[in-house]
C-alpha cells in the first residue's frame, strides 16, 4: 500500500491523482453526480450546502464539505482552503478529499485535493457546456490564467473542437504563460477576447463585475465558476439579466452566489435538470434572452464521486501488483 502501508488508510497524492482517471471519465462521473443532485429523494445525493468558515485575519477561508451518494455508495467530504490574496509559490486553492466506507465509516484514503478539484470543476463545466451548447462551438475565450484555466482549456476540448483558445489574464505574462501551456492565443484586451467567442468560461478571483454583456455574443454559453461568496462578482447585471441561467445547486446558488443574489437574476434550472431532460431548455428567442449561462460553485458530491473512484482504482492498481 504504497509507502505508507502500516497506515489502515491510504494516501493518494496529486500526481497519483492525475494517473489512475482521465477528464474523459470523470466529465462522465460528473454527469450522472449533477443528475443524481436535481433528482432529489431518488437521485440519493445527501448534501448540505458547503459551511465556510472565514479566516478574517488572513483574508482567507475554510470550507467544509461532506457527502453520499447512495447510488454510488460513496461517502466523504472535502476540506478546502481559499485565500484569494494570493501568495507567491502558495496555491490559493488547497484541499484534501477523504474517502470513508459508508457501511462502517471507517476511513479509507486520504486523497490530494488540489487535483481533484481541478479536474471535477473543469469536468462539470464541460457537462454543462455539452448540456447548453445549440450548435458546435468554433472560439473558447478563457478569462483567467490560473489552474482552473488550465483544466477548463483540457476538459472542453474533449467534446469540442475549437478554432481558436482565446486566453485574458489580468497580468499579461501569466496569460501568455497559460496559452503557452494549453496551446492558445492570448488576448491583451478583455473586450477582444470575448468578441464572437461562442464559450466563455470566467475563472477568475475578481470580486467586482469584471464581464460586460455588451461584450458578448448573443447565444454565447457562459460557464462562470469564480466568485463564490455572496458579495464577489464575476459579471455584470446585464449578463445576468439576459443569461438562461442555470446552476449546479439552487440551494448553493442563493447562498453563495453573488452574480445571482446581487442581480435578483431567476434561475431557469438546475443543470442536472437540463442533462437528464426534466427541464429542456427553450430557445433563446421563446425566452427573450440574449445568453446561456451555468454557474459553477462546486458541490461536495463532485469531490466525493472523484475521490471513491480514484480509491478504487488505487486499490485495484495495488491488487494487481500483488504477487500470487
Ligand atoms: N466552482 C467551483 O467548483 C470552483 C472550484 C475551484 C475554484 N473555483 C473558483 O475559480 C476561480 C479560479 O480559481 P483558480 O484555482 O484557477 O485560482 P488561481 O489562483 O489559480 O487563479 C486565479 C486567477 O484569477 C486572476 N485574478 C485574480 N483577481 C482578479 C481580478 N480582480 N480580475 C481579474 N482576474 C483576477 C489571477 O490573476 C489568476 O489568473 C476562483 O474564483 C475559485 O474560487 C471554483
Ligand atoms: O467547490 C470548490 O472546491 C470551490 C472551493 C472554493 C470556492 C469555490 N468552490
Amino acid at each position: 500500500m504504497a509507502s505508507n502501508c502500516s497506515l489502515p488508510f491510504v494516501y493518494i497524492s496529486g500526481e497519483e491523482v492525475r494517473r489512475l482517471v482521465g477528464m474523459a471519465e470523470l466529465i462522465e462521473e460528473m454527469a450522472r453526480g449533477l443528475r443524481w443532485v436535481s433528482e432529489r429523494d431518488e437521485g440519493g445525493v445527501v448534501q448540505p450546502v458547503r459551511t465556510v468558515v472565514r479566516v478574517d485575519k488572513y483574508c482567507g477561508n475554510l470550507g467544509l464539505m461532506p457527502a453520499y451518494s447512495s447510488k454510488s455508495d460513496s461517502l466523504g467530504a472535502k476540506l478546502v482552503t481559499f485565500y484569494p490574496h494570493q501568495i507567491e509559490g502558495v496555491p490559493s486553492h488547497q484541499a484534501i478529499v477523504i474517502v470513508l466506507d459508508p457501511r462502517t465509516g471507517t476511513l479509507q484514503a486520504i486523497v490530494d485535493g488540489v487535483e481533484i478539484t481541478n479536474m471535477r470543476t473543469a469536468a462539470a463545466s464541460a457537462c454543462a457546456a455539452r448540456a447548453l451548447l445549440q450548435q458546435a462551438p468554433r472560439v473558447l475565450c478563457i478569462v483567467g490564467s490560473g489552474v482552473q484555466a488550465r483544466s477548463h482549456a483540457e476538459a472542453l476540448r474533449i467534446h469540442h473542437s475549437f478554432s481558436e483558445v482565446r486566453i485574458w489574464g489580468r497580468s499579461a505574462a501569466s496569460a501568455q504563460r497559460c496559452a503557452d501551456e494549453v496551446r492558445a492565443k492570448v488576448s491583451l484586451s478583455l473586450p477582444d477576447a470575448l468578441r464572437d467567442a461562442d464559450v466563455v468560461v470566467a475563472v477568475t478571483l475578481a470580486t467586482e463585475p469584471l464581464i460586460r454583456g455588451e461584450w458578448l455574443k448573443t447565444g454565447a454559453v457562459v460557464i462562470s465558476v469564480g466568485a463564490c461568496h455572496s458579495d464577489w462578482r464575476e459579471l455584470d447585471d446585464d449578463v445576468m439579466l439576459n443569461s438562461l441561467v442555470t446552476v449546479d445547486s439552487c440551494d448553493a446558488a442563493m447562498k453563495e452566489s453573488g452574480d445571482i443574489i446581487q442581480s435578483g437574476a431567476e434561475i431557469f434550472a438546475e443543470i442536472g435538470e437540463v442533462i437528464s431532460g426534466a427541464k429542456p431548455l427553450p430557445s433563446l428567442s421563446d425566452c427573450g434572452k440574449k445568453f446561456l449561462m451555468f454557474k459553477s460553485l462546486g458541490m461536495a458530491i463532485e469531490d466525493v464521486l472523484s475521490g471513491t473512484l480514484i480509491y478504487h482504482r488505487f486499490m485495484e492498481r495495488q491488487t494487481s501488483r500483488q504477487p500470487t
